[in-house]
């Protein structure tokens, strides 16, 4: 991949487009399939630097995943929950998901597993993740006694009880738990201690769970009672595009005042990030909901005030949308973000000035009031979601330049050549 890419303008963006498989869903799979007895077949797969890590730590623990690529699926042979490991090492670069998720299913094995990533992996939280598997009698700790990865795990098989899990910093340490739970040795209780950020993902978890078979209870997305010693039953499983990869479609369509559709996604999509659209309509877009697509027609946009901890992968997207709005958008709920890919509230708040706006950044959000745009260099921090986003103020401004674009990779690999596709640039 090149350096830098500088974005062409473009006018109206009109088409349609069918973003590759939803990450989240697919590492949930190829989770799910890993522990399930039988071959599962996931179809729409996604094929990133996030999946390509999952799949390797799960072939390291004897799961047989065949890969086609051409046709984005993955044949996964699961191991039933019996594995070993002598001081397996597993490298996960930088995908949150995968460090929490593989954490949790370390804890059944039997063995020493290592968990470790890039520089920014050991830099993000995962010690609530480590207490609540404590309490349910995991040998388990961090390396360095930071409450970061690595992650060392001496298993001998999770024993169950009940556990406490604090869920303001990351969903995903519940929803690890929760993939976990059916293979303890007893049941496990859970109750989310405090706030839970990111729910949607967790009834994502939830959901995905009981199509592969097993049993729950769940409270109102704060307690769960997941009995033990259950197996997941493989099948046959597609996979929803990715909502996330698809707001950068949808904003390209507001900030352009074209007409784009996204095909695969509706109302009902697993996905919270679906919500994006709805954030969009408040800022005076048209958006038609179809029972398997969404089409999202560009107006003249005006800021909004916006809780966003639901749909906080969409932030940076909703950021760069509203440069192009009359007045300040405020965005809260998402103090999370700081613990993600970069500092995303930071670090977005210093390329948007960049580019032109004045930015107020709050403890859990910002607010942006968009100024005259101006060309700038965007740096990515290696955040697939800033290049992205920031992208789409280079559909209407000229020189527009994003540092780094490879770093796409860990989600959407493909993503400038989809884009300059369907901007009729390529
Ligand atoms: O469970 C998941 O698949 C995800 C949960 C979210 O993380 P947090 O729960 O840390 O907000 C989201 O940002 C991430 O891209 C995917
Ligand atoms: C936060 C993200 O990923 P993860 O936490 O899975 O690394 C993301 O994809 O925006």
């Amino acid at each position: 991949m090149v350096a830098e890419i500088e974005i062409a303008p473009c006018g109206p963006i009109t088409g349609s487009i069918r973003p590759p498989g939803s990450k989240s869903l697919t590492n949930r799979a190829l989770i799910i399939a890993a522990l399930a007895e039988g071959t599962s077949l996931l179809t729409g797969a996604l094929e990133s630097e996030d999946t390509e890590v999952m799949i390797d730590s799960l072939r390291r623990i004897g799961v047989k995943i065949d890969h086609d690529a051409a046709a984005h699926t993955l044949t996964v042979c699961g191991n039933g929950g019996t594995f070993a490991g002598d001081n397996m090492e597993m490298f996960i670069a930088n995908s949150g998901t995968s460090m929490r998720f593989l954490t949790a299913l370390a804890t059944l094995g039997e063995g020493n597993f290592r968990l470790d990533g890039i520089a920014r992996m050991r830099e993000r939280p995962i010690g609530d993740l480590i207490v609540a598997l404590q309490q349910l009698g995991a040998k388990i700790r961090t390396e360095h006694d930071n409450a970061c990865p690595p992650v060392l795990v001496t298993a001998s098989g999770l024993p169950g009880g009940r556990a406490k899990i604090a869920g303001n910093i990351s969903s995903q340490y519940l929803s690890g738990l929760l993939m976990a739970a059916p293979y303890a040795q007893g049941t496990v209780e859970l109750e989310v201690d405090g706030e839970l950020v990111s729910q949607p993902y967790v009834r994502m978890t939830t959901h995905i769970m009981r199509d592969f078979g097993v049993d729950l209870e769940e409270n109102d997305c704060r307690r769960f009672v997941i009995p033990g010693q259950q197996t997941y039953q493989a099948r046959p499983y597609a996979i929803e595009p990715d909502a996330s990869a698809a707001s950068y479609f949808w904003g390209a369509a507001a900030v352009s005042g074209g007409k784009v559709t996204v095909a695969g996604l509706s109302r009902d999509a697993l996905q919270g990030d679906v919500g994006f659209c709805d954030a969009l309509a408040q800022m005076g877009c048209q958006v038609d909901y179809q029972a398997d697509s969404i089409t999202v027609t560009g107006q003249p946009l005006h800021g909004i005030e916006i809780d966003m901890g639901e749909i906080s992968d969409t932030v940076q997207t909703l950021a760069a949308v509203a440069l192009f709005a009359t007045g300040p958008t405020k965005i809260t709920g998402v103090a999370h973000n700081r613990h993600k890919e970069t500092d995303r509230i930071g670090d977005l708040a210093c390329e948007l000035q960049k580019l032109g706006a004045t930015v107020e950044e709050l403890p859990d959000g910002m607010i942006i009031t968009p100024g005259p745009l101006r060309p700038a260099r965007i740096e990515t921090y290696n955040d697939h979601r800033m290049a992205m986003s920031l992208a789409l103020v280079g559909l209407r401004q000229p020189g527009v330049v994003i540092l780094n674009p490879g770093c796409t990779s860990k989600t959407y690999p493909l993503f400038f050549e989809d884009l300059a596709k369907i901007c009729g640039t390529s």
